[in-house]
């Protein structure tokens, strides 16, 4: 039996209430988009990638490390706040389909559309009633691609990203569809700058047990067997197939993010320590890497395959724990 709408009637026309509904401020120009809650936090995202380049509590301060030289302008991915990667993770392979493609692909440096937003009273990551946030929506097509991008990869597809904002954490998630005929393959990932107080007193949580690919010791295979991962040098890591769905971030070995994943898989560990970012032009300040750990939730370790008409979904909720 198909359930067809029912005409709203009297009984179903909603009440008048007296309590006063919270207003969710948003700003939008032509390159950046910021909602803020009535309690204070807020999140702006550059049309140039769908990028959350800063995510505020309350109090004002940012949960998001930007660089203070990214590039805002459309010229260059942004260093900093979460880069959409995709569709393919890291230098492309020269066998695949995406091999003319730069390196994490053609959504971080593709101008979205903004497509408006949702406010809710009980937005997903929301723990109580009037945790209520705002969801806003941003798409990418194949339409949307410069020349170059459409014909380096000529599929048909549909992206939407949403960003919602509540008192207790951002959940960011994406939804990727086939709109063609034929069959794509994909990689994603959600390339996550975490602000954090000091480096030196930061550890990682939830992942021990898990194989992962350490790209500082030329791609080797090896299991996490740290309960609680220190970072005491350039880390480059892809953890694959984690079982459990959090991975927290820890100052003095207290909590500050819980990163939760919903159909990611897999999680990249990134800084990239002072040699490294010595060498990036848009990276600044020069001691920056010291305030900032990437916890990248995303599907990279295999491919993902989409057969036509079909679509996917995967998600994260970081929680800021002040
Ligand atoms: O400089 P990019 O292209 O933004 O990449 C930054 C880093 O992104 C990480 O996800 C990769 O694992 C690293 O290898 C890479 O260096």
């Amino acid at each position: 039996m198909v359930d067809r709408p029912k005409k709203p009637g009297p009984i179903d026309a909603p009440k008048p209430s007296s309590a006063p509904q919270p207003i969710v401020d948003i700003a939008q120009d032509n390159s950046t988009v910021t909602a803020k809650l009535p309690s204070g936090e807020s999140v702006s995202v550059l049309l140039y990638g769908a990028t959350v380049t800063s995510w505020k509590n309350a109090d004002g301060s940012d949960n998001m490390w930007l660089s203070e030289k990214a590039s805002l302008d459309g010229s260059k991915p942004v260093r900093g706040g979460i880069p959409v990667v995709f569709p393919v993770f890291g230098p492309p392979p020269s066998d695949h389909a995406t091999s003319s493609l730069p390196q994490h692909g053609f959504a971080r440096n593709s101008r979205w559309e903004y497509l408006g937003k949702s406010t809710s009273e009980s937005p997903p990551g929301a723990t109580a009633a009037g945790d209520g946030g705002v969801k806003l929506d941003f798409g990418l097509s194949n339409a949307n691609l410069s020349d170059e991008f459409k014909k380096a990869w000529p599929h048909e597809f549909g992206l939407v990203y949403s960003v919602t904002l509540t008192k207790i954490g951002l959940h960011t998630s994406l939804n990727v569809r086939n709109e063609g005929s034929g069959t794509f393959e994909f990689q994603v990932l959600l390339h996550t700058y975490l602000r954090i107080a000091d480096i030196s007193k930061t550890s990682i949580t939830g992942l021990m047990d898990v194989s992962y690919t350490d790209k500082v010791l030329n791609a080797t295979t090896h299991t996490e067997s740290n309960a609680s991962l220190s970072i005491s040098g350039e880390v480059d890591r892809v953890y694959a197939s984690i079982p459990q769905d959090t991975t927290s971030v820890l100052i003095d070995n207290k909590p500050r993010f819980d990163v939760v994943r919903d159909n990611f898989p897999d999680t990249v560990i990134w800084n990239p320590s002072k040699e490294k970012a010595a060498g990036m032009k848009d990276f600044a300040p020069a001691d920056g890497w010291k305030n900032m750990i990437c916890v990248e939730v995303g599907h990279v370790n295999s491919w993902v395959k989409l057969e036509g008409g079909e679509g996917w979904e995967a998600g994260q909720v970081i929680k800021s724990l002040l």
